[in-house]
């Protein structure tokens, strides 16, 4: 049970110095369970027990309100607002709960005041630590973050102390879109710079002569809800669009009128490159000096997404070159940067102080969602936009669990091995179970497998709630197959789960099976999730630690070779098992590894003579 639970528990995700955590389900009251025995609760937060008279007078003042669709009168809760929100936010709050909004509070007065509250709402500029979340243990119940980043939250601390975070995901996607617009527009005709000339007194037409945008080729790097906002914006102005995003359905792409490709051929095309992909381990500074000489020369950058992706000491390597003719930033490793910044004081470069979403518009909406998430889950209600949600409690999670472990990691590993810019069509997950569908609910394993497949790749936070929602969203159409298992008898509610990709091109052809998809199967052995199939070749390893795929012809002395440059390196494998098609034909080896190897530890592996082809994949 133990191993199996972590499955739920949130787990650390990149972002410059964030503690970015996954999300943990719950089920839907009227949701039938995974199996019979057991019933669950839905309120995402337990509201405060009902009381007829007032509180105390010692505890923080709370006015009583009939808050529970019982009728029973229940202390009306109290909402911190730390940043500022729009009033027609503030509105749908003070219907409900006791609001007090205090902006600009030290680190030490969050501190000092948190305690008090049952909500608190923020935006990017107030860290909402490990330290504030125990502070305000006991009463703090809900964060909001009235926006869709979450960097500023310590999600793990918050999902310990049992406070949900719900966020505002989609209402400030066209501002977001509308200020890269503006960067790029702006950025094209030097507005920003002649404006400070000219109220410097100089009258520059010669230096600020510009470059016209119709007929230029745009690459949106990150094709999700900005991104194609900003590629449907730049088509209107007569712009060529192209796009990079591994994981964006082609037909959406085609039905803009956008060409998805790949990574290098998107920066070697393109005389504007805007940014819309989240700050994740693959994408932390993917523009560094690498590929900035990839680019054409006199190219200019647009960033509206998050600082992080690019390494900054490059990009102004590459200014001063007249690589980068030009960049356009919303967005800053550490916000704000310092005065001294370079790439801040560039001449070349336009900068706003993370306004993406700063609109009348987009703030009202924003804060409306926030606020209505926010009451509604004060009230007891589910989320839809719980970016962490309470544990399943342990004995639903008894039997399922390590298959809802196991569902998670396959499509972990699945998403992984995709490549190419054809993105994902399709997802089968086949369970070959002895068990009725009466017997056997899967929508918990199906969203873990969602959950796999999305989280990895995007600012996107997938648990029970809403991850149905979520793969409508992004295109991914999944469809459950049950293959009955011969042995009625069978204890386990699973024989084995199967993740297939239909269609879609692998950065490891080992894991293509015949019909074309990539084929991961996995099974629960000992309590413990193993994968066992990979394409066409059986496997039996432990999915723990992380995993290297070799591909490589059937020949004696393989394992001794990868074994002894693992172990030259203080790689420690954990499993290791090899499969085959046939004797002497290919091979391929599943390698548990506990430590990430380096760059120069894989690529050794990649020159053994008899190696095709390796992967490494990050459980
Ligand atoms: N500046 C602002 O005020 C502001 C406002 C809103 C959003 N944002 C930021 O913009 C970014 C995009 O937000 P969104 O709402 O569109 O998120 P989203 O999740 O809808 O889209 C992100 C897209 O990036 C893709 N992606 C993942 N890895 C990639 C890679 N290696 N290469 C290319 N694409 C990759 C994903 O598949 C996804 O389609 C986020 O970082 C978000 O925090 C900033
Ligand atoms: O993640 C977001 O929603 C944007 O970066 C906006 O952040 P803000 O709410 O601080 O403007």
């Amino acid at each position: 049970m133990a191993a199996a639970s972590r499955a739920l528990l949130p787990t650390p995700r990149a972002a410059a110095g964030a503690s970015l955590a996954g999300a943990r389900a719950r089920l839907p009251a009227s949701a039938s369970l995974p199996f019979r025995a057991h019933r669950v609760r839905c309120a995402v937060v337990s509201s405060p027990a009902p009381v007829a008279a007032p509180p105390p007078s010692s505890a923080p003042a709370r006015r009583i309100s009939p808050a529970g669709s019982d009728g029973a009168l229940r202390p009306k809760p109290a909402v911190l607002v730390a940043e500022k929100l729009s009033e027609a936010g503030l509105a749908v709050l003070r219907e409900f709960a006791d609001v007090e909004c205090a902006y600009g509070m030290s680190p030490a007065e969050l501190l000092a005041k948190v305690a008090q509250f049952d909500a608190l709402i923020v935006r990017s500029g107030t860290k909402v630590t490990r330290e504030v979340l125990e502070a305000g243990r006991g009463r703090l119940r809900v964060v909001g973050r009235a926006g869709v980043g979450i960097d500023n939250v310590d999600l793990q601390a918050a999902t310990e102390a049992g406070c949900l975070v719900v966020n505002a995901p989609t209402a400030n996607t066209v501002a977001a879109a509308e200020h890269g617009i503006a960067l790029l527009a702006s950025m094209a005709r030097n507005v920003s710079q002649a404006d400070a000339a000219l109220k410097a007194g100089k009258w520059q037409r010669t230096k600020y002569v510009g470059v016209s945008l119709v007929g230029k080729t745009l690459a949106i790097m990150g094709f999700g809800k900005v991104g194609s906002e900003v590629a449907r914006r730049a088509k209107g102005l007569g712009m060529h669009v192209i796009a990079h995003d591994p994981y964006a359905p082609a037909d959406r792409a085609r039905a803009i009128g956008v060409e998805l490709v790949s990574f290098d051929e998107a920066i070697a095309r393109a005389d504007f490159i805007s940014l819309h992909m989240p700050l994740i381990p693959t994408t932390n500074k993917i523009f560094n000096d690498e590929s900035f000489a990839k680019m054409k020369t006199g190219v200019r950058i647009i960033n509206v997404a998050r600082g992080g992706v690019i390494d900054e000491d490059a990009l102004v390597r590459a200014l001063d070159s007249g690589k980068v003719a030009q960049a356009a930033l919303d967005v800053f490793t550490v916000e704000p940067p310092p005065k001294d910044s370079k790439l801040v004081l560039h001449e070349n470069v336009t900068v706003t102080p993370h306004l993406g979403a700063s609109t009348v518009e987009a703030q009202e909406g924003v804060a409306i969602e926030i606020a209505e998430a926010v009451v509604g889950a004060l009230r007891g209600e589910l989320a839809a936009t719980a970016v962490n949600a309470p544990m399943v409690p342990a004995e639903v999670l008894s039997e399922l669990a390590p298959y809802v472990s196991l569902a998670e990691k396959l499509g972990r590993l699945a998403v992984q091995l995709v490549a190419g810019e054809t993105g994902i069509k399709g997802v089968k997950v086949v369970y070959t179970t002895a068990r009725g569908p009466d017997d056997l609910d899967t929508r918990l394993l199906r969203a873990m497998v969602t959950k796999g497949l999305v989280e990895p790749v995007s600012s996107t936070f997938v648990n029970l709630v809403n991850a149905d929602y979520t793969a409508k969203q992004r295109g991914l159409r999944i469809t459950e197959e049950r293959v009955a298992h011969d042995s009625p008898a069978a204890e386990a509610p699973l024989e084995s789960v199967q993740v297939r990709l239909s269609q879609v091109q692998s950065r490891f052809a080992g894991a293509i099976s015949d019909g074309g998809d990539i084929v991961l199967e996995g099974r629960v052995k000992y309590g413990v999730p193993h994968l066992t199939l990979v394409g066409p070749y059986e496997v039996d390893v432990s999915l723990e630690g992380n995993l290297i795929l070799c591909r490589q012809i059937d020949q004696p002395g393989m394992i001794g070779k990868v074994g002894n440059i693992l172990g030259q390196r203080n790689v420690n494998i954990s499993f290791m098992s090899v499969g085959r098609t046939f004797r002497g034909k290919q091979a391929i080896m599943a390698i548990g590894v506990d430590e990430e190897p380096d760059k120069e530890t894989l690529e050794k592996i990649g020159g053994i003579p008899a190696v095709e082809e390796f992967v490494f994949l990050e459980l």
